[in-house]
C-alpha cells in the first residue's frame, strides 16, 4: 500500500511539472495516515428509492478500494453518473480533496456515490490515504501564479475535515 501511493504520488507530482517527491512531502512523507474502513450495503427491496452513499467526494488524498463483486459504485462526469464497472482483482483509485487542494484544482477529486441492488448484498474495503492531522495542506507554490491565483486556502487536515463534516465554510 505504501509502495503504491508512493508511485502514485510521484506520477502525479510530475504531471504537475514538479519535483517527483513534491507531494509525498506535501502530505507528511512517513506521517501519512492509512484508514481502512468497511462499507457493508445489505439488500434493499426498492433499491430505486435509495442510495447507498451520498455522492460526495473524499477528504483523503487519494482512496485506493476494492469492491466485491455486486455492481454498485457510481462516477459523475460531463453532467452525468457513469457506473465503475467491477474489474476482478482491479484497484479503484480516486482523487480526493487533498489533491485538488495541493494541485490547486488541476486535478479534481472525483464525485462518487453508491447505489444498492434488490437481491445481493455489496461490499467495498476503501483506504483513505490522508494527511497526519496537524499537517497544513495548500496549494503547492509553484501551481500558485497571477494568472492562476490560490483557489483554495491552505488549513490542517484535521480543520478541513472538521468543516467539510460540518458544513462549514472553507
Ligand atoms: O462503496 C463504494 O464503492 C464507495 C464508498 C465510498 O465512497 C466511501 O466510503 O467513501
Ligand atoms: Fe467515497
Amino acid at each position: 500500500m505504501q509502495r503504491l501511493t508512493r508511485e502514485l504520488f510521484e506520477h502525479l507530482s510530475l504531471g504537475l511539472g514538479l519535483h517527483g517527491s513534491a507531494m509525498a512531502e506535501a502530505f507528511g512523507g512517513d506521517g501519512l495516515v492509512f484508514l481502512q474502513k468497511i462499507n457493508f450495503y445489505p439488500p434493499c427491496p426498492q433499491p430505486e428509492l435509495t442510495l447507498g452513499v451520498a455522492p460526495h467526494t473524499d477528504m483523503s488524498t487519494l482512496t485506493v478500494l476494492v469492491p466485491n463483486e455486486v455492481q454498485g459504485l457510481q462516477v459523475f462526469k460531463d453532467g452525468q453518473w457513469y457506473e465503475a464497472k467491477y474489474v476482478p482483482d482491479a484497484l479503484i483509485v480516486h482523487i480526493g480533496d487533498q489533491i485538488e487542494i495541493f494541485s490547486n484544482g488541476a486535478y479534481k477529486a472525483v464525485l462518487h456515490r453508491t447505489t444498492v441492488n434488490k437481491e445481493k448484498t455489496r461490499m467495498s474495503w476503501p483506504m483513505f490515504v490522508e494527511p497526519p492531522g496537524e499537517l497544513v495542506v495548500g496549494p503547492h507554490p509553484k501551481l500558485v501564479t497571477e494568472e492562476s491565483p490560490a483557489k483554495y486556502k491552505a488549513k490542517k487536515y484535521k480543520d478541513y475535515q472538521h468543516c467539510k463534516i460540518n458544513k462549514l465554510p472553507m
